[in-house]
Formats: C-alpha cells, structure tokens, sequence
C-alpha cells in the first residue's frame, strides 16, 4: 500500500499516481484488483450512487457507510474519504468529532477538505490532531451554488495566482496532497512544479503528478452526462442492461431457471410425504 512518503516519492521520481473514486465493496474490490494506487471514497456518491443532483445533501453518515463497505473491499489500498459538505465548517468541536467519525471507522489513511480560505485553519488542526488531509482547489462542487455551477475555475490571470497561493498555503498547512478540478492546464503544471505534495487532477490536463476520475465515468455507469474532462475505458451499465434484458426475456419464456438451477428431493423423501404408489 502506498503511504504519503512513497506518494511524494512517486511524484519525486515522475511515476504518475493512478486515483479513482469507489464507493462500496465490489467497486473497491476491482479497483485495488486493477491496481489503482489512491483510491477516494468521493461525495460524488450522493450523485452517482444516490440520485441527488449535487453533492450537498449528502451527510457524514453516507460517508461512513460507504467508506466502510469500500475499506472492506479495498483492505490494501491508500484510502481518501472526502469530509461532506457543511461537515467541517462552523465550531471546531463539531469539526473534529465528524472528522474523527470518518477517520476512524472507515479505516482511511487520509480525509479531503474542498477549499482554502477558512479551511486552511481546519486543515492545520486535524492534521495537528493526526489526521492526513488532502486539500481540494479548483472546482469545489460543494460550493456549486457559490461558484455559478460546474465551471472551469482559475481562467483569469488574478485567479490563477489567488489559485496558486491557495495551493502553497494548503501545502504549508500540512496538507499531503492535493487535488484540482476543473482549472487550465497551464496552471495546473504551474502549481504542480512548484509544490512539494503530490498534485493529483480532474479537468486539470496531463501535467499533474496524477489523475482521478469517477469510478461511473470511467466504465460508463449510469445514464449521467459525462464531463468534457472523463474518458470512458468500459461500457458497464449497457453490458449491464443487456444481461438483464436477457434475464427478463428468459424468466417470461421460461427459459431460466434451467435444470442445473434447481434442488431436487430424494425419491424416498417424495414417497414418505405423498405416500407409496
Ligand atoms: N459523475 C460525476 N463526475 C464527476 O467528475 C463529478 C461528479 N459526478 N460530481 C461531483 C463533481 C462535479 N463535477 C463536474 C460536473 C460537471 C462538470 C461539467 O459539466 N463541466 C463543463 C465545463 C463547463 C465550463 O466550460 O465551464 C464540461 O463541459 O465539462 C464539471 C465537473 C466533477 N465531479
Ligand atoms: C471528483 C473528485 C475529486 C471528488 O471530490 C469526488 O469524487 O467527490
Ligand atoms: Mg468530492
């Protein structure tokens, strides 16, 4: 399993990080049996696995049952759980009783915190309270509303450089890696040169230390409008929905179960019940 030294140390020597979001034991599963080195158990769930059209609603409740049922899956892999939105803003106590919630149930060997700002305070303390924390800049889907939607982030000359000190305070506020959504490619190879932590990207371009994805983005499950940024690598949710197709069919037909399906009574067992002919 890779450990934040060995992160670094990839980084350090250009081996790229390969991180994918997973959300419950089989995805988990496959994921670390592809060999995934990061794996994030995003609140993209809310999303893809739930159904909401944000990731807002989801709670500190969710990431624990998820993260729990990919810990299981995944028993060898470096494990980020993402905090939920509104989970570590407002008192500390509040903060640091979610965060240790996560941290210690789902077995993670980091959180992520979307932001910088305010946030930077919380990253330096739960770090200080010996919690790995992975920064979040870019894109901040938790702030949706705040930002006008899903938007390509840091375009203007000022928001880059806002961007880039955002980047080397989370560095400095102890944060062991980070990931940047949605911004240029020109700044994301920016802040990754100039940043010791490995820098992972989503919509950032190729000059990262790594990639993430979505794990439903990436086999194409589920019928959700894909982004600019995902390539998808599988058909999942069509291959899906053909063995099902094929399942309906032959329950109506009465072509499944077959023979080999079924569990027969001994002879003398059908003789003792009806009695002998
Ligand atoms: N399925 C899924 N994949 C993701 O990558 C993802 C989620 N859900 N949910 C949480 C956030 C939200 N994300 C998103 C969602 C949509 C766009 C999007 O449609 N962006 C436009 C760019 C708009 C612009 O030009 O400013 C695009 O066309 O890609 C981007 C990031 C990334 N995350
Ligand atoms: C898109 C990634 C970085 C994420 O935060 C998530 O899946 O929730
Ligand atoms: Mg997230």
């Amino acid at each position: 399993m890779e450990n934040t030294a060995s992160l670094i140390k990839m980084k350090k020597q250009g081996n790229k990080i390969a991180m994918l979001t997973a959300y419950d034991y089989p995805s988990a599963k496959i994921a670390q049996a592809a060999g995934v080195d990061v794996l994030l158990v995003g609140d993209s769930l809310g999303m893809v696995v739930l159904g909401y059209d944000s990731t807002v609603k989801v709670t500190v409740e969710d990431m624990v049952h998820h993260g729990k049922a990919a810990r299981r899956g995944a028993t060898d892999t470096f494990l980020v759980v993402d905090m939920p939105f509104g989970s570590f803003h407002g008192s500390w106590d509040r903060t640091l009783e979610n965060a240790m919630r996560i941290f210690q149930e789902t077995n993670a060997q980091a959180l992520k915190l979307e932001g910088a700002g305010e946030v930077l305070e919380v990253t330096r303390k739960l770090v200080g309270a010996g919690i790995p924390i992975v920064a979040h800049l870019g894109l901040l889907p938790q702030s949706a509303a705040v930002l006008g939607g899903y938007k390509v982030q840091g375009k203007t000359a000022s928001a880059a450089k806002q961007l880039i000190e955002d980047a080397k305070a989370c560095e400095a506020a102890g944060a062991c890696m980070l990931v940047l959504e949605c911004i240029p490619h020109q700044l994301a190879e920016q802040v990754t040169q100039e940043l010791t932590i490995p820098v992972i990207g989503i919509g950032a371009g190729s000059e990262t230390d790594g990639q993430v994805l979505v794990y439903h983005d990436t086999v194409k499950y589920g019928s959700h409008h894909l982004p600019k940024f995902v390539q998808s690598y599988a058909e999942a949710g069509e291959t899906m929905q053909q063995g099902l197709s094929q399942y309906v069919e032959e329950v109506k037909s009465g072509a499944f179960p077959k023979e080999q399906h079924r569990f027969t009574m001994k002879e003398e067992e059908l003789e003792q019940l009806y009695g002998s002919k």
